[in-house]
C-alpha cells in the first residue's frame, strides 16, 4: 500500500524529519511534505527531496512524487500581529501582504531549484518537480476578501487545496488570472520592507510551526479517543459521525 503510487507519506517539515523525508523519496515512497511556513525551511524540504532523487536505486524515478504544503493565511495571522504591535503607519501598511508575498517568492525558489544542470540529470532519470501546495487559504481575517490568498496564488504546475468556504467565495467571484508571477519584485520588496522592520521570518516559521504542530496534534489526539470510545462501546451504528473537532 506505502508503495502504491497514489499514497504519499505525509511529514512535517521539522528540523528532525527533515532527514526522514530524503530517506522516504530515497526508498522509492511519494511524500507530502506539510507545515512550511517559511523560505529556508522551504529550501531544506526541496534539497531533502533532490537528495533523496539522487540515492534512490530506481532506474525509473517516475513513480516517485512529491508536494510541498507551504501554508499562508496563518503566516498574515502572525505577521499582522507583530506589525501592528510595531504600529508605525509603514508597518501599518503591511498588513496582509506578508502571506503571500512570502509565497510568491517561494515559486521563484520552486523555479530556480527545478531547473539547471542538478535537476535535468534527474529529469532524465524521469523524476518529477516536487509540487508546492498551498496550505491555510481560507482568509482568517474577515477584512480580506474572501477570495484573497486563491486569487493571488494562481501559477502552473501548483496544487491548491480549498477548504469549501474558499471553493465557493472562488467558485462565485473568483479571479482566474496568473498572478503567482505578476508582481516578483513587488513581493521582494514587501519580503525585504518586513524583514527591515526587524521581524525574523524564519522566527515566524518556527513560532509558527510548533502552534499548528500542537494543535493538530490535539485534533489527532481526540480522533484517536474518540475512536476508542466507539470500539470500546462496540457502538458502530453512528460510525459515520465524525471523530474530529475543529482545532
Ligand atoms: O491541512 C491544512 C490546512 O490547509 C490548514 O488550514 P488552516 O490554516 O485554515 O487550518
Amino acid at each position: 500500500m506505502v508503495g502504491s503510487p497514489c499514497v504519499y507519506m505525509k511529514i512535517p517539515a521539522t528540523d528532525e524529519s527533515i532527514s526522514s523525508m530524503k530517506e522516504v523519496i530515497s526508498l522509492g515512497i511519494s511524500v507530502n511534505a506539510t507545515l512550511i511556513f517559511c523560505l529556508p525551511k522551504y529550501e531544506a524540504v526541496i534539497d531533502a527531496y533532490l537528495d533523496g532523487l539522487e540515492s534512490c536505486g530506481m532506474t525509473d524515478l517516475s513513480k516517485v512524487s512529491s508536494a510541498a504544503a507551504f501554508y499562508i493565511s496563518r503566516v498574515d495571522v502572525t505577521l499582522d500581529k507583530k506589525l501592528e504591535q510595531i504600529g508605525t503607519t509603514e508597518a501599518l501598511d503591511l498588513k496582509g501582504k506578508g502571506a503571500v508575498a512570502q509565497a510568491v517568492l517561494a515559486y521563484q525558489l520552486y523555479q530556480k531549484k527545478f531547473s539547471g544542470p542538478r535537476w535535468e540529470r534527474l529529469e532524465n532519470r524521469g523524476a518529477k518537480k516536487q509540487r508546492l501546495m498551498w496550505a491555510s487559504t481560507n482568509v482568517k481575517n474577515p477584512s480580506y476578501p474572501d477570495t484573497f490568498y486563491v486569487n493571488s496564488l494562481i501559477g502552473p504546475d501548483t496544487i491548491s487545496t480549498l477548504p469549501v468556504q474558499a471553493l465557493q467565495a472562488f467558485m462565485d467571484h473568483g479571479i482566474l488570472s496568473r498572478t503567482l508571477d505578476a508582481k516578483v519584485s513587488e513581493a521582494q520588496d514587501i519580503y525585504n520592507a518586513i524583514e527591515k522592520l526587524g521581524i525574523d521570518w524564519s522566527s515566524v516559521g518556527s513560532e509558527l510551526e510548533h502552534e499548528v504542530l500542537d494543535s493538530f496534534t490535539k485534533s489527532f489526539d481526540n480522533v484517536l479517543e474518540c475512536m476508542q470510545k466507539k470500539a470500546k462501546l462496540r457502538d458502530f451504528s453512528r460510525a459515520y459521525e465524525p471523530c474530529f473537532q475543529d482545532n
